[in-house]
């Protein structure tokens, strides 16, 4: 019997080549031990598997553990039972190769460093040249559009461009998987849309792998390949929903008013919701 939920394995046949999955998470469970004895069962079986190159994301109600399973990929803590490899390795091999880039809600930039300083930050710790760390640190400050900005200090920014140095920094060592839990959660509406944007061009120009927390369904849905949808705690995947724009659509503005990206809004929602929280969908697809 094979398991869909693994790599394939390696053979010398000649054949098609084989394409090493981003992520897989076979049968993994999260349950965190609290006061008293007490448990709190965060994850439930969770199988997953990302490509490299495609963009997923995590939706689900609150503390449904989104953050959890990204902390597991990440490393950042471990599962009670099921295994995690990225890349074929296991997580913790993962995270010592730095085989991804994080980034989180709160852009997590040291007050005191500029903009060019910060986003140098990992290949400093990793013994980066400084001639080397300047290069890669200019292309990456023209990718997230702050050339005029890179002597600035975090506070001297608005939240939208420390969010842009915040990516900026997690694609430094040139992961083929970013992990991001809420990246835009704290921006007004229309920084939010031009991130995304600004988000879909960088994964363009980087082939990265993407594993996206996020509250929003038009957020999931105008940035994903697949929106996986999970239940309230113990957090399992109800739903995979995979977003089908239509060949050649390009994730831009006008897609936002394309009737295919609605299609997917609405199929999120009835996942999330039940179908009878969808009553607009039945003309629109
Ligand atoms: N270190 C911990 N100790 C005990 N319980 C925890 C811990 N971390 C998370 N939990 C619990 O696990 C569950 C899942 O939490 P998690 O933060 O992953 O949810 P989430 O879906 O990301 O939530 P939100 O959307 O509100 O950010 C919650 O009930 C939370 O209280």
């Amino acid at each position: 019997m094979t398991d869909s939920t693994q790599p394939p394995a390696a053979s010398s046949a000649p054949g098609p080549a084989i394409v090493e999955p981003a992520i897989v998470v076979s049968g993994a469970n999260k349950i965190f031990q609290v006061a008293r004895g007490a448990e709190v069962r965060a994850l439930d079986d969770i199988n997953l598997s990302v490509a490299p190159g495609e963009f997923v994301s995590l939706i689900g109600p609150s503390g449904c553990g989104k953050s959890t399973l990204l902390r597991l990929i990440a490393d950042l803590d471990s599962a009670t039972s099921g295994d995690i490899t990225v890349f074929g390795k296991t997580a913790r091999q993962a995270r010592i190769d730095q085989e991804y880039g994080i980034a989180f809600q709160s852009a997590g930039l040291l007050p005191w460093r500029t903009v060019q300083a910060n986003i140098e930050l990992p290949l400093e710790l990793h013994g980066v040249g400084k001639t080397e760390r300047a290069a890669r640190a200019e292309e990456l400050i023209e990718l997230v559009g702050l050339t005029d900005f890179r002597s600035r200090f975090p506070d001297q920014l608005s939240g939208g461009m420390q969010q842009r140095v915040a990516i900026a920094r997690s694609l430094a060592e040139r992961p083929k998987l970013l992990l991001m839990d809420e990246p835009f959660g704290a921006l007004d509406e229309m920084t939010r849309e031009r991130m995304q944007q600004e988000l879909v061009r960088i994964c363009s120009e980087t082939g990265a792998a993407v594993v996206f927390v996020t509250h929003s369904i038009p957020e999931a849905v105008f940035l994903s390949d697949r929106v996986v949808v999970m239940s309230p705690r113990p957090g399992r995947i109800v739903d995979i929903v995979d977003i089908d724009l239509g060949p050649g659509t390009e994730r831009s503005e006008v897609l936002r008013e394309n009737p295919a990206y609605y299609a997917g809004v609405i199929a999120v929602r009835e996942a999330l919701h039940g179908r009878a929280a969808a009553p607009l969908g039945a003309d629109l697809r």
